[in-house]
């Protein structure tokens, strides 16, 4: 009799749960969906129309594929690009406007490329309000956590006042010399490669190295040698995630690559193990300077930066801060090295500017060692910058997600719609740049530094807008210019005959098939 009742009881639980599961489950997979779809629907918005659970995403993965099938038969070198990386947006741009919704499984996302609604948008809600896309959120955990890029509310204002100070023009200019040496490492390793009979440099390669050896010892300083391990496994963590087939949006998706998901969160745990232990030993390093009244040396990493408010109120905690380490390292150095990758095959297309860059480098830089101080006199170098992310930008899409209703003209984007922002649609728009979008003209910055002419202020946008603006934006400009200095006074360069023209979306905008560039030394 007892015995009974317990097996009924626990077919109870069993049952209760079975529910409970299946009713999740049910509710994500289309109840939520189905609720979404009609509110976005009843506030005015459009577009393709979703199956459950992939949502519009098999639509992208056919239209990725037709679009690689047309491309591999040519190798046109065009800057008109916008549709080959992201032919899905180009279609559906057709039927619905620069204003829609598409669904990434399960997750309304709302996409933009109109500069006008994005000046709206931006107008209705302060920067602190905005909120970061969850799924998102949860798939880069391993490599943001935390840190800034996906901080929401009082949290992002408070690491934002904390880091803001770290690049202050006078603080990076310490950095200037680590740049130089780190890109001198570099061109001794090219010259080997040259001497030993080879002309051809994988660029895009190399500059990633270099830009991650940099980053390093930017947010590291003097103990770089921890800086290089937590580099390298950085690195593998984010292939291990990105080079797989993944679903994000779509409900239980990571269990379709769990392997790689617990890899990258078992490197995840050693990298935040070895900061830890860097954050320690600075701390008490800073400690033990404090009490022997010894004066400290002035910080000159962004993490010594970080610490040296340690114990104030609006300090960050340990786990913030090693969040923090890691979204500097994502942040801030394959987008530097994309900049370069991208300028470099500009230059080669139209060798003209790599000659009117030598004579500037020659005017302002002479026979010096470039710093710092120079480079507000680079100005052509400014404008090619300037240029080169407009047609290439290495973040061509941003993200927000909204917190709550927003009303924007006629249509209100509901509570937790993600937004996709598509900057390099508006900086390719014809309506504001006119015939010569799609050509590289630096010219077109040199009467307006900041929008190149751009009719609209929301025209030029490769570094955000608004309060969530990229903060390392004069860490970024300055690495930019001292880099391609040294290299264009030592090198020219033409695009080698195995460059295959195909930019393409890997998380960040990268050349598919690498960068390799004919390399002649100049001296
Ligand atoms: C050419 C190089 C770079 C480009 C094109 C770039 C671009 C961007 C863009 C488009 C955003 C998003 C802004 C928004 O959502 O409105 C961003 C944010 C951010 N960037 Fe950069 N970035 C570059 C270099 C760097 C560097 C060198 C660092 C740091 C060392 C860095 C750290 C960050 C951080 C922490 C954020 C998040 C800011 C926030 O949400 O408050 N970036 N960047």
């Amino acid at each position: 009799m007892g015995l009974n009742w317990v097996l009924k009881d626990v077919g109870l639980a069993m049952a209760v749960l079975l529910f409970l599961v299946l009713y999740k489950i049910i509710f994500s997979f289309w109840i939520w969906p189905n609720m979404a779809y009609q509110k976005l629907k009843r506030n005015g918005l459009s577009g393709p129309s979703p199956s459950f659970p992939l949502g519009n995403i098999n639509d992208m993965v056919q239209a990725a594929k037709r679009n690689k099938q047309s491309l591999t038969s040519s190798n046109v070198i065009t800057h008109d690009v916008h549709s080959r990386v992201f032919p899905y947006y180009a279609l559906w741009q057709k039927s619905y406007g620069k204003v829609f919704v598409h669904w990434l499984g399960t997750e309304p996302f709302l996409y933009v490329s109109d500069a006008e609604f994005l000046k709206q948008m931006s107008a209705a809600v302060p920067g602190k309000s905005w909120g970061k896309s969850n799924i998102f959120r949860n798939d880069r955990k391993p490599m943001f956590g935390s840190g800034l890029v996906f901080a929401e509310g009082e949290d992002w204002v408070r690491h934002r006042n904390v880091l803001t100070p770290a690049f202050f023009p006078a603080n990076l200019k310490a950095l200037a010399s680590l740049m130089v040496a780190s890109t001198n490492n570099m061109i001794d390793r090219w010259t080997s490669i040259i001497n030993s009979g080879h002309q051809e440099i994988e660029f895009e390669k190399e500059i990633t190295t270099a830009t991650g050896e940099i980053i390093a010892k930017a947010s590291f300083g003097m103990t770089y040698e921890t800086g290089r391990k937590v580099l390298e496994k950085l690195r593998v963590m984010q292939q291990t995630l990105f080079n797989s087939n993944r679903y994000v949006g779509v409900p239980y998706s990571k269990y379709l690559c769990l392997k790689k998901y617990r890899e990258a969160k078992r490197l995840g745990d050693e990298i935040d193990a070895l900061l830890l232990s860097l954050i320690n030993d600075k701390t008490k390093l800073k400690k033990d300077r404090d009490h022997s009244g010894v004066a400290t040396d002035r910080e000159t990493n962004l993490l010594d930066m970080m610490l040296a408010d340690y114990e104030s109120a609006k300090s960050l905690t340990t786990k913030e801060i090693v969040d923090e380490c890691k979204t500097f390292f994502f942040g801030g150095h394959e987008t530097v090295a994309l900049a370069l990758t991208w300028t470099l095959f500009l230059l080669s297309v139209h060798p003209e500017w790599q000659n009117q860059l030598r004579e500037e480098i020659k005017q302002v830089v002479g026979d010096q060692v470039v710093d710092a101080n120079m480079l507000a006199g680079l100005k052509k170098m400014g404008w090619v910058m300037n240029e080169a992310l407009r047609l290439y930008p290495p973040a061509p899409q941003l993200q927000r997600q909204a917190r709550y209703d927003i009303q924007v003209n006629e249509v209100i984007i509901p509570k937790e719609t993600n937004i996709l922002i598509d900057v390099m649609a508006i900086m390719h728009d014809r309506g504001f740049w006119g015939d010569t979008v799609h050509q590289f003209r630096p010219e077109r910055f040199e009467a307006d530094n900041l929008y190149g002419g751009c009719e609209h202020k929301m025209g030029y946008v490769p570094f955000g807008f608004g309060g969530r603006m990229c903060i390392g934006r004069n860490l970024a400009i300055m690495e930019y210019k001292i880099v391609l200095t040294l290299i264009l006074s030592r090198f020219s360069f033409s695009l080698s005959p195995y460059y295959i023209h195909s930019p393409a979306i890997m998380f960040t905008l990268r050349p598919a098939y690498g960068m390799p560039l004919v390399v002649q030394p100049l001296y």
